[in-house]
């Protein structure tokens, strides 16, 4: 494919935002046309049987607070159209090797694949393949209701009740966010504890408060061979045979969710209790194959499967939906619309709800490991700007933190506001609900509307002097996600989707390889080497001043 900025449409974009783009004033607009909103908005609704309510959940998605025109989204599907993008969508849907650089497919919708449609990797079915999707979600529902139910034992015969997930990046990510969602579905009696940090502290005080007898260890790695989560994993280890005096069973209290099978069983962990998936499950698409097994133990297995069905609701209309229509693809078009042509450099999410609260936390990595690349498809580096920054908070708290840079700052933060109509905790009458579905609103109006200096005065009794500091400029765009019910795990599956297929539909634009993350190494290897000199003589050697000196001094301090 072509970089980018050689398509026409990418020029074509560039005079449109000079003539019309950097002047379009939401505020006006909105005067103007009062079916902006119908104009602008688009919905999905998700099949009554796996939604939260009792009728099929309604997402909307208000595009239109956004700096378009009708004739601004012709022309980003236009791009999208010379980029390429539905033949790409199409390919990866085919099982094609999309992932150029590693030579794999990207299939993490098979295992999503509800409706059990044909998907094929090399003339191989994965759905029903032995040791495919189908087998290893039997294998994770008999055995979360093992768990669930008490019927799997530890070894004094008790009910595994504390579970330990050990993993990092995506094998701990998005059960994290995914069992802190979904906390109102989760089993009442069962404690969640996520180690992912090398820092000792993270493994040393989840076992501080737990009892071996009753303890189920997740060891969550795609490769098995992370440092972190082969380091955490072997201290849980000898923390669980020390603790039971050599009498703990491995094989009842240790289960591998990987890829690797000889890693796993060197590790001590029988080849039986290893939920496996395939090299095409990238790390931050892999909270739907058994790294999902914290969720399925969680919120229980025909939750887990609601949360895949939500989730392949939204891919099947990202595939069939099209591009002026298409949720996904109009999301992704707008972040580069921002980055390319108002050199936006961030994306904001903020979710009005607290269940959402590890959400931007699980998007980061979505993203910026997606779309953090500057070599195109051809290995020449872009002529332009790539993956935005993304970052967020859960509302109302972000407003009373960083919001202020949102809002009179000299950046352009394109923000997502999401809000679930109805709260799983309608607490004081809804009060509660009620005031955080007016700061949703507000937030998106006022970044909108913004604050002239003539209303600031008329607002009488300000000091000539402050005016300019109370005026908002306004103008700022936002895109509102409104679910039409209770945020529950099919809503959650298709929000997540409606992000992943938004970050594929930008790096498909962007001409960049958004499913290999070669940028994550260098620092390992760098960590290995002086991780041995930690324990040599002397301060290292071929370091800078600087990494040499902090060594000598780490040394010196430490007592190492
Ligand atoms: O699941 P494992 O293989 O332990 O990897 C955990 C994480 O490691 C990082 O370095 C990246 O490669 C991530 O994409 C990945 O999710």
């Amino acid at each position: 494919m072509a970089p980018a900025s050689s398509l026409s449409a990418w020029s074509d974009l560039h005079s449109h935002h000079e003539s019309v783009g950097k002047n379009i004033v939401l505020k006006d607009a909105f005067k103007n046309d009062p079916k902006r909103f119908d104009k602008f908005t688009r919905k999905i609704t998700l099949p009554a049987d796996i939604s939260s309510g009792s009728n099929g959940t309604d997402i909307i998605f208000d595009f239109s607070k956004n700096l378009i025109t009708e004739e601004t989204l012709d022309k980003l599907v236009k791009l999208a159209e010379e980029a390429g993008v539905e033949k790409k969508r199409d390919a990866m849907f085919a099982g094609e090797k999309i992932n150029f650089t590693e030579g794999r497919a990207v299939y993490h919708a098979a295992l999503r694949n509800v409706s059990n449609q044909a998907m094929k990797v090399d003339g191989v079915d994965v759905m029903n393949a032995k040791g495919g999707v189908n087998d290893v979600l039997e294998h994770m529902r008999v055995f979360s209701e093992q768990v669930r139910s008490g019927e799997w034992k530890g070894y004094t015969g008790k009910k595994l009740t504390t579970i330990i997930n050990v993993g990092i990046g995506g094998s701990d990510l998005g059960p994290v966010m995914v069992t802190e969602a979904l906390k109102h579905y989760g089993a009442k009696d069962m404690t969640l504890h996520f180690v992912s940090n090398i820092d000792g502290t993270h493994i040393a005080e989840a076992l501080a408060n737990s009892d071996p007898e009753t303890t189920l260890f997740l060891i969550a790695s795609k490769t098995f061979t992370t440092a972190e989560t082969t380091t955490n994993a072997n201290t849980a280890k000898s923390w669980f045979l020390e603790k039971t005096g050599g009498k703990g069973d491995i094989a009842k209290h240790f289960v591998a969710l990987s890829t690797n099978e000889s890693e796993v069983t060197k590790f001590g962990i029988d080849a039986a209790n290893m939920f496996g998936f395939e090299s095409w499950v990238g790390g931050r698409y892999s909270v739907w194959s058994a790294i999902g097994l914290s969720v399925a133990l969680y919120v229980g297995f025909d939750n887990f499967h609601k949360f895949l069905a939500g989730a392949h609701a939204m891919d099947q209309h990202f595939q069939q939906a099209p591009l002026r229509e298409n949720i996904p693809a109009i999301g992704g078009l707008l972040s580069v619309w921002y980055s390319n042509f108002y050199g936006a450099q961030t994306h904001l999410v903020a979710p009005f709800d607290q269940y959402l609260h590890r959400f931007p936390a699980y998007l980061q990595q979505l993203s910026m490991e997606s779309n953090g690349k500057t070599i195109t498809s051809d290995g020449s580096p872009a002529k332009y700007t790539t993956g935005p920054i993304l970052f967020g908070e859960p509302c109302t708290n972000a407003q009373h933190s960083f919001f202020q840079l949102v809002h009179q700052g000299t950046k352009l933060i394109p923000s997502d506001f999401i809000l679930a109509a109805k709260s799983h905790n309608p607490v004081s009458d809804n009060l509660h609900q009620k005031m955080l579905a007016s700061n949703y609103l507000a937030q998106a109006e006022a970044l909108m509307v913004g604050k002239t200096a003539e209303e600031v005065r008329a607002e009488g009794n300000v000091p000539e002097e402050l005016v300019p500091h109370k005026v908002f400029m306004g103008n700022r765009p936002t895109t509102s996600i409104l679910v039409g019910g209770a945020i529950g795990p099919a809503e959650l599956g298709a929000l997540i989707v409606y992000y992943e297929h938004l970050t594929f539909t930008e790096g498909a634009v962007w001409d960049i390889n958004s499913f290999d993350q070669w940028g994550v190494e260098l620092g390992k290897v760098l960590a290995k080497k002086i991780l041995k000199e930690i324990d040599e003589e002397g301060a290292g050697s071929g370091h800078d001043s600087s990494t040499g000196g902090l060594l000598g001094a780490f040394k010196a301090y430490g007592g190492f």
